[in-house]
């Protein structure tokens, strides 16, 4: 046998040791930089998601209730079994992308802004998901929007490119946010290929997608909420009373049975990969006197003149209502009070 002497055996011990111990400095180095990281990209405030709810988002109590709720659970949850999956259901103007805001809001500190917040549209640029090439571009409020172009400009597309853009905003940062808006116009091929990212999987090829949080908008199952409402206030009931279950069994019908809710036949729904199905309900004159309200004030802040409540009820008289007769809800919601506005002031 070969006799090592002691101090060569105890110099190479020495050395191992040095090895080791600097290897694991360099681990918890590296841990701490990766949690500080994470930390950094994404930390809630439930406090301020409450009362942005209760002070901004007119009109939706379930809509309220359900975010404050889903949204605190999951993200105080630091073992979460699956990304939170929400989809969220209304007319138009009522209030989902604004609600999409307020979250993003008190996630992360660039809001909308952060790069890691991506908003994909659909409006007719996914006929052929295969085809289309991802592109960003920023919409009308300022937040960047990814959408596709003309499908010959480029070969490479969407599906994988979409694929890829969650893949390495969420190697960055776990707690990343994804919002699908006119999901109802969407591909439902597209949406399919988003599906291993929203599944109970650890991991999907080495990156865990459990921490991040997918939103899903649609007019979808709109008048079916519309009908429920229109119910209670023939009825003489108060829209307060209006209650999840109340819409949930007329909506999930009208989502899953609609051929053009992006959602029909999709795995997400087979698979109940939807965590919270969430209503908006039709606004009211006095919500979108409110919005009218809200938008001066955030111009007042910015210098031009106080909020005025004879303008406001001005704009709100100039929108259009229906049933004809009764006039109890708005059309648009609160969609055009910016553009009124500019009439108005
Ligand atoms: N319930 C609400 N409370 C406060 N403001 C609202 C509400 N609904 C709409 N608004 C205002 O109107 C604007 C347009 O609404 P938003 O884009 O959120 O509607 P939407 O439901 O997403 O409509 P669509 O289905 O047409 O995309 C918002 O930016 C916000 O200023």
């Amino acid at each position: 046998a070969i006799v090592v002497p002691f101090s060569i055996s105890s110099a190479l011990g020495i050395a191992m040791g040095f090895i080791i111990s600097f290897q694991l400095t360099q681990w918890c180095i590296f841990t701490k930089l990766h949690n500080d990281l994470q930390q950094e990209c994404a930390s809630f405030n439930r406090t301020g998601l409450k009362m942005d709810l209760e002070n901004k988002l007119f009109g939706q109590h379930l809509a309220s209730r359900i975010i404050l709720k889903a949204v605190s659970e999951f993200m105080s949850n630091d073992n979460p079994k699956k990304p939170l999956v929400l989809s969220l259901h209304g007319p138009s103007g009522t209030g989902k992308n604004f609600v999409s805001q307020l979250i993003a809001e008190n996630i992360y500190k660039e809001g909308m802004s952060s790069k890691f917040v991506h908003v994909f549209t659909s409006t007719l640029h996914f006929p052929n998901p295969r085809l289309l090439p991802l592109y960003k571009v920023k919409n009308s409020r300022g937040f960047m929007m990814t959408s596709c172009s003309s499908p010959n400009l480029n070969p490479l597309c969407s599906q994988y490119q979409l694929q890829q853009w969650i893949k390495d905003s969420v190697s960055n940062c776990e707690r990343s946010m994804f919002i699908f808006d006119e999901m109802d116009k969407m591909h439902p091929g597209l949406i399919d290929s988003i599906q291993p990212y929203l599944e109970y999987y650890d991991k999907v090829v080495g990156v865990s997608y459990r921490k991040s949080i997918f939103i899903f908008l649609s007019n979808a199952g709109g008048e079916s909420i519309v009908e429920t409402a229109l119910d209670f206030w023939r009825e003489g009931r108060a829209r307060e009373e209006i209650d999840l279950k109340d819409l949930e069994t007329s909506v999930s019908l009208s989502v899953f049975n609609n051929e053009k809710s992006g959602f029909f036949h999709t795995s997400l729904i087979d698979k109940n990969l939807v965590d919270f199905f969430v209503p908006f309900l039709p606004l009211e004159y006095s919500h979108v006197v409110q919005c009218a309200m809200a938008e001066m004030k955030a111009r007042a802040s910015e210098g031009e003149g106080p909020p005025d409540l004879d303008v406001a009820n001005q704009v709100a008289k100039d929108l259009i209502y229906f049933p004809k007769q009764e006039r109890v809800f708005s059309v648009k919601g609160c969609k055009t009070i910016e553009s009124k506005l500019d009439y108005y002031t």
